[in-house]
């Protein structure tokens, strides 16, 4: 009885709320009528790319082409209507349209004509893409200062009806006669690259190797329908903006490695100069980066090995090696038992006959406080923090897909690892819930254990974003590359199998038969013959190298993973191309089509999570229409 209550008491809040935003009957008709019809039409494109690792001109390029989806319906449209430089010269239009305009005034070749003509096409083809959308969605993707034009111009059927084409004539006419054909090109551009692309995932890793992930992620910013999960190298970021001391000179030191001071210092505003000064003091005679490099990679190893000491349920204590170096005889002795000799026996920060080799000098304790107060005061690194924060997790779970940086970590047999932590213990979806829940807690209330959780979540072997052995030390400090090697988990090696996919996508509520683990972390070494596509397609993993660094490993320049209504399709990004290069000979990106999956039937907007809400909302409108025609409620008039 009282359930019934309670049951009818809350359903008639709703329906009174409802009825706030629907008080008439033909009110709740006109949404009904939208959301059932808008059920039926094909999903939404999804993207999803990974490790972007700070390549601004691919990434650029890359948002500008939609992929190369915008390439693809150009061909479908236009086939053999224009020819191939055209086609060509078309598409730099569409992807750098202020730059292409500026760069026909300045060859005398923007005429009205050229105007108009680039304009007809536009409507053309935003025509054919705008198909897969409601009315109502495809003008939210326009412009607001053009929108009645150009719905105007989109539901002109010139081919139907000769007064409908002078009408579209003296439309195009008059936009080019006052002068607005160049804002006009824009708009169009801008609702054709929103039509291509519904919703962006990336699979994390924005920061590290490449010189601009600030300018990425303002790129990323503005657009308005993106989603992300954390990599290993971002959430070193965010630890280190919230305050991290290891994390702090873990970033610094891998900037110095690959020359990317810039971000820190011009995109960040964070200063290297005290650390300069003082490595160049020690290290007289290494050129400055090297020197700070050095000096940053010992206090780097402290602050690290302090971490790990007051953090046993890491279970890093192998990473603690300062210690194990004989300082005299210059060797280390490492985890296999054997001594293997150190690439300098030059330690001038480390007290080598004091009690703790991993206490800071003053000077090292001065520098780490003078760089923790340049992130934690770094307005700019503090909007893209918080903004990884909004828009980043740990894993998603969309339309049937589970999208993660790295791992869940199983056992050698291939089950799921349990993790004991803090007493506790956990194992797959519910391991990824408390380290996402605990880097959380960093960003909310700046605990020192959560912050220390951060550094974990970076380089931990049991992290979800890393799952690897950082072999930091060694790599660093060791010259004997057999050391190098960092043992991964089994996740790895399973990946392969259908088996662990399935046992994977069912932990995370997902259907086992239907969905697919979507990856990034591990460069795909499609040059030795590697695929990214695992276990016949229930796995994929997209780390294609969008980074230099890694385009010798890779041999290709990044993926881009697509879901539409057809299935799943991967396309691979051949060679690195720029908007400089794109507007010089209108080059574009090279992409080679892959298709991992295709469906016999279409997917429809019904068959999305988006979807399934719509449902639950249509249920609602449905009981609210009903109580208006019994009187239960009253509807306006
Ligand atoms: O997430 P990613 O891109 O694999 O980066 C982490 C890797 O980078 C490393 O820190 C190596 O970096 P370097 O290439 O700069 O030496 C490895 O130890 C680690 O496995
Ligand atoms: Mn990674």
């Amino acid at each position: 009885m009282t359930d019934y209550r309670t049951h009818t008491k809350k359903t008639s809040k709703i329906l009174r709320l409802m009825a706030e935003k629907y008080p008439t009957k033909e009110a709740v008709y006109e949404k009904l009528i939208y959301l059932q019809s808008y059920l039926s039409l094909p999903k939404g494109i999804e993207h999803f790319m990974s490790d972007l690792h700070g390549e601004y001109a691919s990434f650029f390029h890359i948002l500008n082409n939609c992929s190369g989806v915008i390439r693809e319906k150009v061909d479908y449209v236009f086939g053999v209507r224009l020819t191939e430089d055209e086609k060509a010269e078309f598409c730099t239009l569409i992807y750098y349209p202020k730059e292409k305009i500026d760069q026909m005034r300045t060859e005398r070749r923007a005429t009205p004509s050229w105007y108009r003509e680039n304009l007809s096409r536009l409507l053309e083809l935003a025509k054919l893409m705008s198909y897969k959308y409601p009315a109502s969605k495809v003008s939210g993707f326009i412009p607001d200062r053009y929108a009645s034009v150009i719905v105007e111009l989109m539901n002109t059927r010139p081919e139907a009806d000769q007064a409908q084409f002078l009408y579209l004539k003296k439309l195009l006419n008059t936009i080019v006669q006052i002068d607005s054909g160049a804002d006009f090109i824009e708009a169009f551009t801008v609702l054709i690259k929103r039509l291509a692309v519904d919703r962006l995932h990336i699979v994390g890793d924005f920061f590290d190797r490449g010189n601009r992930p600030d300018a990425i992620l303002n790129l990323l910013m503005e657009h308005p329908s993106v989603d992300i999960q954390w990599g290993n190298h971002d959430v070193l970021w965010m630890g280190a903006a919230l305050g991290s001391e290891a994390c702090i000179a873990t970033v610094v030191r891998n900037s110095l490695r690959y020359h990317n001071t810039d971000v820190l210092e011009r995109g960040y505003g964070i200063s290297l100069r005290p650390l300069t000064t003082f490595a160049s003091h020690i290290y007289p005679d290494e050129a400055p980066l090297k020197a700070a490099e050095r000096a940053i990679t010992i206090m780097m190893f402290k602050l690290e090995g302090q971490l790990i000491a007051r953090n046993h349920d890491f279970q890093m204590e192998s990473r603690r090696l300062l210690h194990h170096i004989d300082f005299r005889s210059s060797y280390a002795r490492l985890g296999d038992g054997r001594r293997y000799e150190l690439e300098s026996a030059y330690f001038p920060t480390i007290d080598e006959s004091g009690e703790d080799v991993y206490e800071l000098t003053a000077k090292e304790q001065e520098i780490i406080a003078d760089l923790r107060s340049y992130f934690t005061e770094s307005a700019v690194l503090h909007r893209h923090v918080d903004y990884l924060y909004q828009k980043g997790n740990l894993y998603t779970c969309c339309n049937g897909n589970l999208l993660f940086h790295g791992c869940v970590p199983l056992n050698e047999d291939g089950s799921f690892r349990t993790i004991r932590f803090e007493g506790k213990e956990y194992r797959g979806r519910s391991w990824f819930d408390f380290c996402e829940q605990r880097a959380r807690e960093a960003w909310l209330h700046g605990t020192p254990r959560a912050l220390d959780f951060m550094y974990f979540l970076w380089c931990g072997r049991l992290s979800p974003t890393s799952g690897r052995e950082f072999k930091t030390f060694e790599r660093a400090l060791i010259p004997d590359e057999s050391t190098w090697k960092e043992p991964s988990d089994p996740y790895y090696r399973y990946i392969d199998t259908v088996e662990c996919c399935e046992h994977v996508l069912q932990e995370f509520g997902l259907d086992p038969k239907r969905g697919h683990i979507i990856n990034g972390h591990v460069p795909v070494k499609v040059k030795k013959g590697e695929s990214p596509i695992k276990a016949g397609g229930r796995a994929i993993i997209i780390d294609g190298g969008f980074c230099r660094a890694y385009h010798k490993k890779t041999g290709i320049s990044g993926y881009t993973l697509i879901s539409n209504s057809r299935g799943l399709r991967l396309l691979e990004h051949q060679r690195i191309a720029d908007v400089r290069e794109a507007l010089r000979a209108n080059h574009d990106i090279e992409s080679v089509s892959e298709t991992v999956e295709l469906q016999s039937c279409h997917n429809t907007v019904g068959d999305t999570d988006q979807g399934r809400a719509i449902q639950d909302e249509i249920t609602d409108l449905y009981n609210l229409l009903l109580a208006y025609q019994n009187g239960l409620l009253k509807p306006q008039n």
